[in-house]
């Protein structure tokens, strides 16, 4: 196929029609993630790169708006404040980014949504050891076959791709579904 533009969007149509398993998983998470947001709980998003964009535009749909008019919901990312990223990966290590702020501002019932195209990135592992230690929960939304992380989270969402990009196109609609099961099971839309 000559055009990019059609090479990538069929790539797309062929991994999204692939992703229906998933649909179990997706589930579990908007379950977990309601729960917590109900008993008064937070989420926090963490990711590398396209990732961390990924973390900040869905904790912004809780926070601000997603479909509806509606209270605000508990929900941020740990990779935005440029000031913490840059004091811990200088003073400690990029490895402890995460993991730090985490230590800070995590609660036990807690949810964390650790967002990782290869499962692998050591600071996102690092984020849910952290997370776990404190008894919050944690959803992966993961790539590839999902990596160490697949095995350290309570809900493991493989999109069982071996192109970033993909992986991260169908992460966004997964967590764009995340925030639409909140809104609906919290009696939100
Ligand atoms: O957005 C992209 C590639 O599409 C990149 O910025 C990508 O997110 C970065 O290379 C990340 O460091 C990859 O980390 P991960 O998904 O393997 O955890
Ligand atoms: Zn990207």
């Amino acid at each position: 196929m000559n055009s990019l533009f059609l090479h990538n969007l069929a790539e797309q149509i062929a991994l999204l029609q692939s992703l229906q398993p998933l649909d179990g998983a997706v589930a579990q998470a908007g379950a977990l993630a309601t729960q917590s947001l109900r008993a008064g709980g937070k989420l926090m998003f963490c990711g590398n790169g396209g990732s961390a964009a990924d973390s900040q535009h869905l904790a912004a749909e809780l926070t601000g708006r997603f479909i509806k008019d509606r209270k605000p919901l508990a929900a941020l990312a740990l990779s935005t404040d440029s000031s913490a990223l840059t004091c811990i990966g200088n003073d400690y290590s990029f490895d402890e980014v995460f993991a730090r702020q985490l230590q800070g501002l995590g609660r036990a019932g807690d949810v964390l949504v650790a967002i990782s195209t290869s499962g692998n990135s050591r600071n996102v592992i690092r984020a849910v050891e952290e997370a776990r230690a404190l008894g919050m929960s944690v959803i992966g939304l993961l790539g590839r076959d999902g990596g160490a992380l697949r095995d350290l989270c309570d809900v493991a969402i493989v999109v069982p791709s071996q192109v970033t990009a993909r992986i991260q196109e169908s992460h966004i609609l997964i967590g764009h579904t995340l925030c639409g099961l909140i809104e609906q099971q919290l009696g939100l839309v």
